[in-house]
């Protein structure tokens, strides 16, 4: 029998010291799905995608995840800045004692994969342009062929058309490999191009979810117009009116 991959989050809270930053979060991820954690700044998104990835220890409640195996990509890049476009990109292959030329071959593919030229492989992030920098952080996390993907706001410094480009590119990993992605943003239009599902994380008094909102539109059915319908829809919604404070005072 195959095993189901899953990440199961049940009565998650969360403090730093004595602030309470999340309380009773619960949520589930499929495999092949998408999950998106909306809401304002500071309302402990970060936090929440933390925990699920092991990057903090969880305090109270549980998270099972089930994947096989994980990656991520932020919103900086958070290259090594001494290595070159292909050493970046293919770190997580070393550290899992893959050749080198063997790492080197697959890095060199996704590379170009992601719309990096053979003139920028030998290149240092210091000569990188921003957009550049968020291909190598791309292609760094997919080479590894996770099951789970981490996604800590990784469009929000790019200009439009790379933002679709690499929207693409995930959408296709989705529909061949059945890549699953936790995915955390402040931009409703994105959350809709992606999601299966968008969850509303408010702050005050402590952050909850206070809505989740489902779409069964397939992903590639989600045009323009899909989405600015779609946006316009919840921005007229009572909850994410109140969460984001989008109401006059
Ligand atoms: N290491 C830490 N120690 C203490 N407090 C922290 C720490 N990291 C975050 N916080 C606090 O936790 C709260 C939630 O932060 P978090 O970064 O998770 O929010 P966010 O929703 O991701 O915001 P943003 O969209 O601005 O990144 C904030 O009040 C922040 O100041």
């Amino acid at each position: 029998m195959e095993k189901i991959e899953e990440l199961k989050v049940e009565n998650l809270s969360f403090s730093f010291g004595f602030k309470e930053i999340l309380k009773n979060i619960n949520f589930k991820l499929n495999k092949g799905e998408v999950v998106s954690i909306v809401g304002p700044s500071g309302g402990g998104k970060t936090t929440l995608l933390h925990l699920c990835a092991k990057l903090l220890t969880l305090e109270d409640g549980k998270i099972r995840n089930s994947f096989n195996s994980s990656s991520f990509a932020f919103q900086e890049a958070r290259l090594l800045p001494w290595k070159n476009v292909i050493d970046n990109i293919a770190l997580g292959l070393r550290a899992k004692n893959i050749k080198k030329e063997n790492a080197n071959d697959l890095a060199k593919n996704i590379a170009l994969k992601f719309g990096l030229q053979i003139d920028d492989f030998e290149k240092f992030p210091k000569d990188l342009s921003g957009g550049m920098k968020q291909r190598v952080s791309f292609a760094r996390a997919l080479v590894l062929n996770p099951s789970v993907l981490f996604l800590d706001e990784p469009f929000s410094a790019l200009d439009i058309g790379l933002k679709k480009e690499l929207q693409s590119l995930l959408i296709e990993e989705i529909n061949t490999n059945k890549l699953s992605i936790l995915f955390i943003t402040h931009d409703l239009m994105e959350a809709i191009k992606l999601s299966d599902e968008i969850l509303v994380l408010k702050a005050e008094p402590v952050g909850h979810i206070v809505k989740s909102f489902k779409i069964d539109t397939p992903r590639e059915k989600r045009d323009d117009s899909f989405v600015y319908e779609q946006t316009a829809k919840l921005l007229s919604d009572e909850y994410i009116i109140n969460t984001f404070e989008l109401g006059f005072k």
